[in-house]
């Protein structure tokens, strides 16, 4: 395949959908770039924008071709995608199915059915190569159709919350096969997600999208360390403030919650109700809505102890030593391949 990205310079895109998404987008070849955001911020539009499914203004470049200029169509795009909309074949068998993108690219029959099973075989779902789609369990279904996506060895791979749906043993198990497809695969993937693991497991670089403009990009670490929105800070478990030009952001175990307002020391303290109160690991986590809203973990006496049930008013705070204080600097670019 002549744009396969091997070496290639990766992907750079200045994707514009109106009223929906403006959004620049840079990885290297072989990077897996976890897509996340709260609903609506514009994921899901910006893999349908790249992979060709909606119309954009802006460019897309992969592995040094232009998809954009001038226009290619979806099938003329080295892209693989498993969207959870774009079922499977219902009238193929997986087999088939595999060997789909294969046969559009004009291999010939006797070797996409070669690969074909390679990848089934990869995916540990070789034996149910001539069942149908509805013969096949969801987590069976999820396979063939990262299978399916894989098989063509994409430039680009979009990945749409791929474990979405299946019970919480079969995407684990799934999670960890398709880490070891990724590691070894040389194009550029981005996986959109919901889930803090898959982001912090899975990619080597995070996107964040919020209300269709990029919020921040960064090493899974750094974002989990120094999230600026909202919506990460609580995929991560943290809580984040904002004062003007620096975040604050600190642990749900490091906030003492008190009924009387705290004396002492600590700098921040707010008062709020109780909104929540559910067990996380020995602890119960609570949301209170305080300016903004926080969480607490406390343990199980304490909660009983002061009754921390929803409508309590509480007072929260937290010592300056359990405060992480960053800048909120502007985003680079990502970097591109060597
Ligand atoms: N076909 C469409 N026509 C017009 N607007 C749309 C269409 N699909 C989505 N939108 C709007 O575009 C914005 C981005 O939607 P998108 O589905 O990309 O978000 P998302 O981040 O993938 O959300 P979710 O996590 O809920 O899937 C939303 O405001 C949504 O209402």
């Amino acid at each position: 395949m002549a744009d396969r990205a091997v070496t290639g310079p990766g992907l750079r895109a200045d994707v514009r959908v109106a009223g929906r998404l403006d959004a620049h987008v840079e990885a290297a070849a072989g990077e897996v770039v976890a897509v996340i955001g709260p609903n609506g911020a514009g994921k899901t539009t910006l893999l349908h924008a790249l992979a060709g499914l909606v119309p954009m203004d802006g460019t897309v470049e992969v592995a040094g071709a232009s998809w954009t200029q001038p226009a290619r169509l979806v099938r003329d795009r080295n892209v693989g995608f498993v969207f959870q909309d774009q079922a499977l074949f219902p009238h193929l068998s997986a087999l088939d199915n595999v060997a789909f993108g294969l046969r559009t690219r004009a291999v010939a029959r006797p070797d996409a059915e070669a690969t074909a099973r390679g990848w089934l075989a990869r995916f540990g779902v070789e034996d149910l190569a001539s069942r149908r789609p509805r013969e096949l369990s969801g987590g069976q279904a999820q396979r063939v159709a990262i299978a399916r996506a894989l098989a063509p060895e994409p430039a680009l791979l979009l990945l749409d919350e791929p474990f979405g749906g299946l019970d919480v043993g079969v995407a684990t198990t799934l999670r960890v096969e398709l880490a070891r497809h990724l590691a070894s695969y040389d194009g550029i993937a981005l996986l959109v997600t919901h889930d803090a693991l898959d982001a912090l497991t899975l990619a080597d670089r995070v996107l964040v999208l919020d209300e269709g403009r990029v919020a921040q990009t960064g090493t899974p670490h750094d974002v989990a360390a120094r999230p600026r929105t909202d919506h990460v800070a609580r995929l991560v478990g943290l809580n984040v403030i904002r004062e003007g030009d620096v975040f604050r952001s600190f642990s749900p175990s490091a906030v003492t919650v008190s009924l009387g307002q705290p004396e002492g020391s600590a700098r921040h303290r707010w008062r709020g109700r109780v909104l929540s109160a559910a067990p996380h690991g020995d602890a119960v986590r609570l949301l209170v809505a305080a300016e903004p809203e926080l969480i607490a973990d406390v343990t199980p006496a304490a909660t009983t102890e002061l009754g921390l049930v929803p409508g309590r008013e509480v007072w929260l705070s937290v010592k300056e030593t359990a405060v992480r204080t960053y800048a909120r600097s502007p985003d680079r670019p990502l970097p591109s391949a060597p």
